[in-house]
């Protein structure tokens, strides 16, 4: 047995989960993801490629920006014109918002700024020398930092490279997964339940909760408890995906096969860890063998729900490229005292947080037993409780286990 405490554990998770190599993609292909990109980006051009008319009017020369006598309409140009028409002392060029400033324009007047009489414009103030031109490369210069590496390649983010005029980039490789759910006792599907039997459930956290950070789940397979058959599963995914999720069978029972398993399969390959001090969840094995990261958690669905957020989810997020990844990154309030039984495991308790007078503020659920799963449905957030007794009011940290807000 290897027991960590849950600040070992984090650490040594996050250390065998080293980023996964990056890959090119085609920003104007590029679907909006949680991919991260995997280096410093720099602007392909100036950003606005030319001095731009950012409103309807008139752009005119640095001579005339307090002229009291009409200035003559010399010509009009439209966003899209490749003519940069020039500008004269004592003239005006229509401009449209988007067009490219004439040559030797000192200001774009907007036409409620001016009174168009027949074909001159008379000012109605003085205006600001550079007054609605957006300069050339102002937003960004080419070559100059756009983008920092580990940053989400999101609708927002494409929007940028693609001004920018960046044609490629390189994301973090998706995490290939494989997730293994062991239990005689499991059905799945339409089956009803025998004697003794309960259907499979964490799967549908796991897998939803990976494809919500990018990664790709490329299978799960429901096993009895039978060691031959969990040591083959394992084995033929090593290499072939990143990480192998089992639950069930973490624990000391003789059925529980998955300590026995992994390390059958990994021959060499040091253990990390095989329990943590922390409840619900402790029973958590990790190893890594070859390429791929080999977790097995608890077969209970509110252990696997704790194990899968606190520890195991960070490590994936950390292969896809998310380096600033920290166990419970937020802090909220307590609404209600907690009092514990003493003991040395971190506790981590399913809670649901919201706002309460601008202050973020969380509940605890009642019930806490690691067999129960039924709140997992209202549940947005676990809190990490280090002391026995916690009045209202008290700060903790917390992790979000759906986007916050949508509880
Ligand atoms: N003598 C000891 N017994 C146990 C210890 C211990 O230290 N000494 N640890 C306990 C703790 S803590 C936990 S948590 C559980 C973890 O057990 P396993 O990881 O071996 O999980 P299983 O025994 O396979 O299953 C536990 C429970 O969950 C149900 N289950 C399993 N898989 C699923 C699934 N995919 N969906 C829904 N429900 C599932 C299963 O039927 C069991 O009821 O061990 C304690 N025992
Ligand atoms: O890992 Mo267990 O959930 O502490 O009963």
């Amino acid at each position: 047995m290897k027991i960590l405490t849950f600040d070992e554990a984090w650490m040594a998770i996050q250390s065998l989960s080293a980023p996964l190599p990056p890959e090119w993609v085609d920003v104007w292909k590029a679907t909006a993801s949680k991919r991260r990109i995997a280096q410093n980006v720099v602007s392909a051009i100036d950003l606005p490629p030319f001095d731009r008319a950012m409103m309807d009017g008139f752009a005119i020369a640095a001579s005339d920006l307090d002229a009291t006598e009409p200035l003559r309409i010399s010509g009009a140009v439209a966003a899209g014109d490749p003519d940069p028409t020039a500008i004269a002392s004592g003239a005006a060029v229509r401009v449209r918002t988007g067009a490219m400033a004439p040559m030797g324009a000192a200001a774009v007047v907007r036409q409620e700024w001016a009174d168009v009489e027949g074909d001159a414009i008379r000012l109605l103030q003085r205006i600001r020398p550079g007054e609605s031109i957006q300069r050339r490369g102002e937003d960004v210069a080419a070559g100059a930092q756009l983008i920092a590496s580990g940053h989400p390649l999101d609708g927002q983010t494409i929007a940028v490279l693609r001004a920018a005029g960046v044609m490629q980039v390189p994301v973090y490789r998706a995490c290939r997964i494989a997730i293994l759910v062991t239990g005689n006792e499991l059905r799945t599907g339409q089956e009803s339940l025998g004697v003794g039997q309960v259907y499979a459930a964490s799967d549908a956290f796991l897998a939803a909760s990976l494809s919500e950070v990018g990664a790709i789940v490329d299978d799960i397979v429901y096993l009895p408890d039978d060691f031959k058959s969990i040591c083959g599963e394992i084995e033929r995914r090593i290499g072939r995906v990143d990480c192998v999720l089992l639950t069930g069978g973490a624990s000391v029972g003789d059925t529980d096969y998955a300590l026995r398993a992994i390390s059958s399969v990994a021959g060499e390959h040091p253990i990390a860890m095989s329990r943590v001090w922390m409840r619900p969840g402790s029973p958590l094995i990790v190893r890594r063998i070859g390429t791929t990261n080999v977790f097995a958690m608890s077969g209970n669905p509110a252990a696997c729900f704790v194990q899968f957020h606190s520890l195991v989810l960070p490590a994936i997020r950390r292969m896809m490229g998310d380096l600033a990844a920290h166990p419970f990154p937020y802090r909220t309030t307590l609404a209600e005292p907690v009092r514990l039984k003493p003991l040395k495991h971190v506790r981590v308790h399913r809670a649901t947080a919201n706002w309460q007078g601008g202050v973020l503020t969380a509940v605890a659920q009642a019930q806490q037993s690691s067999g129960s799963i039924s709140g997992l449905a209202s549940t947005n957030a676990l809190i990490r409780l280090d002391e026995d007794r916690y009045g209202a009011g008290d700060t903790v940290p917390i992790l979000f286990t759906r986007c916050f807000g949508e509880s």
